[in-house]
């Protein structure tokens, strides 16, 4: 019999039963529930990462929809128990979600929610914090002086690279892949390389206009190239960061053959998901090449590193906090409810993943729609006219 799992309970006589396997940040999203009818609860088990057994246990006989987390696995198991309790809808809170058989919960006519946009700057910034800090070596700086090893300015002290008049590589230049080429571009005066299997119009006409507007004030303009192959952005760019999504196509894109193909002293970011690189691969040639250098937000193995990664000086490693902002994670948690709200309640779901604002602001009412369905199309649903 599965063990129980402990939980906080919010408005007990509501109608709809919906659990979040986690505690989430803000109350906007739990209000939001329960003004429409909701019994609200809320897994507060101390493990950091629950099994599929564990939300089994949550999901128990009666639940009409689980707001729930990226460490989950949600497969044929969970989807068959939501739909034997009544569920009918599932939301990560996450824009990612390779953690989510959605053919398995399309076979039960569960519908699958994310939370895009809300979290694109927030997760940009992060990236282009990662890539000034490679850049300038600002964690093995920042290890030295609290080591008490400074004893005086000296020229050859820390020295990095100077990011202005360099190319940015951008591989996935989607929602966040755009907004982190955007920040270096404008930032930092660098030209942009990008691949992806799409053409980013907006992107090119963005770096078009600022390299106009730096010509006419006397300075050498920016400019862009949409890259045929990812090789052409790994042989080119002296930062690169990764923005697509994990799939089949993207599983080891970095891997031994392409670091070979990057320049020697090249920044590698990742901050979409662990195992876009092979990170046996790079740990070897961090090793082999010290003025490489990489700031990883995610893992292959997530919680764990792969052995000789946290040795390594020209590593930066931070534990998956790209979209750890306040706004953006109680904006996240808001995003996912309505996303389970929405189903529970018949609305359709909203016409605009890339516009969820409407959601987001406090001051009035959400719209009776769901923000982010990915299987919105497999299942029938209707769609907004907003
Ligand atoms: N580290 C974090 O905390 C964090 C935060 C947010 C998102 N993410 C990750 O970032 C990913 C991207 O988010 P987004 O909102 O920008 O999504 P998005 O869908 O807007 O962008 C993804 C882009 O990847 C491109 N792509 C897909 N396959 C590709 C391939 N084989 N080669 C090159 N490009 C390819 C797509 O065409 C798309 O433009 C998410 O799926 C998630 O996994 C991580
Ligand atoms: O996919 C996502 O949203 C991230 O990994 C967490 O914000």
């Amino acid at each position: 019999m599965a063990r129980p799992v402990q939980i906080e309970v919010w408005n007990p006589n509501g109608k709809y039963r919906v659990v979040s396997t986690k505690a989430m940040p803000g109350t906007r999203w739990i209000n939001l529930l329960i003004e429409q009818d909701c019994r609200v609860e809320i897994c507060t088990e101390k493990k950091t990462i629950l099994s599929v057994e564990d939300i089994v246990s949550l999901i128990g006989n009666r639940c009409d929809g689980v707001i729930g987390q990226l460490t989950e696995d949600w497969g044929e198991v969970l989807f068959s128990a939501l739909s034997r309790a009544g569920g009918k809808a599932f939301s990560n809170m996450a824009v990612g979600y390779n953690n989510v058989d959605v053919n398995a919960a399309n076979k039960y006519g569960i519908a699958v929610g994310n939370t895009p946009g809300v979290l694109t700057e927030t997760t940009a910034e992060l990236a282009a914090s990662l890539s000034l800090a490679a850049a300038r070596r600002i964690v093995e700086a920042d290890e030295f002086m609290r080591a008490g090893r400074y004893d005086g300015w000296l020229p050859n002290l820390f020295v990095g690279n100077l990011l202005k008049g360099q190319t940015v590589g951008v591989i996935g230049a989607g929602r966040i892949g755009s907004a982190y080429a955007r920040m270096m571009v404008e930032g930092f005066k660098m030209n942009l390389i990008y691949f992806d299997l799409y053409q980013s119009t907006r992107l090119e006409k963005f770096v078009t206009a600022y390299g106009e507007f730096l010509k006419a004030n006397g300075e050498a303009p920016v400019t862009w190239r949409r890259a045929s192959s990812m090789e052409e952005v790994l042989r080119e760019a002296d930062v690169i960061s990764l923005h697509p999504v994990l799939d089949k196509t993207t599983f080891h894109l970095v891997n031994k053959e392409s670091l070979k193909a990057m320049k020697k002293d090249a920044i590698l970011i990742n901050c979409s998901r662990g195992p876009v690189i092979d990170e046996a691969a790079l740990v070897e040639h961090l090793r082999e090449n010290p003025m490489f250098r990489v700031g990883l937000d995610v893992f292959e193995d997530e919680p764990y590193m792969k052995p000789g990664l946290a040795d390594m000086k020209n590593a930066i490693i931070v534990p998956h906090i790209a979209s750890a902002s306040k706004w953006t994670r109680e904006g996240m948690a808001t995003l996912a409810a309505l996303n389970v709200l929405g189903k529970i309640k018949d609305y359709p779901v909203w016409s605009d993943p890339n516009r969820v604002e409407p959601f987001l602001n406090e001051n009035a009412p959400p719209p009776a729609a769901s923000p982010s369905i990915v299987n919105a199309k497999a299942l029938g649903l209707t769609v907004s006219k907003l």
